[in-house]
């Protein structure tokens, strides 16, 4: 049988973020200087480095397996293919943005005008939903020059900081959508197996990304309300200790919430209360 074929992208953003994923899950790969193919170590898996935005036709027309790109790009390609996971990185919106200045109030009011995107697709459906007609300006880059250039009255694009957006006088006047990195697949599915344990594997990575483990101790009788604290990612596990007042709890925490739980915990009276990341996971 032919190896299971993965496409990540061969530079830009996600080129590291896919190959730094995909090695943590212990699918580790060399790529040869600018080589558009590599083999996965221990695995009948072949990688093929793609163009970001190409990644969704070439996976609904099953020239690889699986891809990782970004869902923003899923929808702009409008193509049929199954996502099988959120990667968790990469996450940005999609934006209509407009001068600071603007007199427009909604986007009805945006009757005719034009906007520059390199998402006609996704620019169209939402605007014509929202009903407006646009003149749309296709472009692959550099959109959020083109209202000063004078091409363009308002623009959609991808915002992450907001930085790009104020360094050229703009706003955003509504976003259209929520976006990140994804693992998506050809609807044939032809090697069911493989895919889902490469699945799991990746799974075990971005929960273990997202979440810390909590170790304390604390006096049985304050017990369950620790475990309202820390209610872990499915129960907490709890031991017993010497002193037969007190036990030790282990849970997941969300890694961004950890510092605000373990003061919480300090206050109902635990102590030896440590953080330690997780590398990976099963659960
Ligand atoms: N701030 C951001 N700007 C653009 N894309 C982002 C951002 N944050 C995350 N992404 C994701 O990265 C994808 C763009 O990936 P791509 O490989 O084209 O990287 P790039 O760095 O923009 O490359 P290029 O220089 O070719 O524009 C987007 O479709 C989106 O899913
Ligand atoms: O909200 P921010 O954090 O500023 O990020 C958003 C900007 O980053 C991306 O551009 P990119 O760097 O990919 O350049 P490009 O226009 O050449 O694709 C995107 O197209 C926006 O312009
Ligand atoms: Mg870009």
């Amino acid at each position: 049988m032919e190896n299971f074929r993965i496409g990540i992208p061969s530079k830009g953003r996600l080129a590291e973020v896919a190959t730094e994923l995909l090695g943590d899950a212990g699918m580790k790969f060399r790529r040869q200087d600018r080589s558009l193919f590599a083999r996965v170590r221990d695995m009948p898996i072949d990688i093929t480095f793609l163009r970001t935005d190409d990644i969704p036709v070439l996976c609904a027309e099953g020239a690889i397996d699986m891809g990782i790109t970004g869902s923003d790009l899923v929808q702009e390609a409008e193509v049929d293919v199954e996502t099988r996971m959120e990667l968790g990185v990469g996450k940005c919106r999609l934006a209509l943005c407009v001068p600071e200045d603007t007199d427009w109030k909604s986007v009805e009011d945006m009757k005719s005008c034009r906007v520059a995107t390199s998402f006609p697709n996704v620019t169209k459906s939402y605007m014509v939903a929202n009903g407006a007609k646009p003149h749309l300006v296709n472009l692959s880059g550099s959109v959020e020059v083109m209202i000063s250039l004078g091409i363009a009255d308002a623009i959609v694009d991808l915002v992450e900081t907001g930085s790009t957006l104020a360094a050229n006088r703009l706003k955003i006047f509504a976003e259209i959508g929520s976006y990140q990195t994804v693992l998506i697949q050809n609807k044939q599915n032809r090697q069911p197996e493989l895919a889902d344990r490469i699945v799991r594997r990746l799974e075990g990575v971005v929960i273990a990304r997202d979440y810390s483990l909590l170790e304390y101790n604390i006096p049985r009788e304050k017990l369950a309300a620790a475990e309202q604290i820390t209610p872990g990612f499915n129960s907490p596990t709890i031991n017993p200790l010497e002193d037969t007042d007190w036990c030790a709890v282990r849970a997941m925490v969300k890694r961004k919430e950890v510092i605000g739980v373990m003061e919480k915990l300090e206050e109902l009276g635990a102590s030896a209360i440590l953080q330690t990341n997780i590398a990976n996971c099963r659960l």
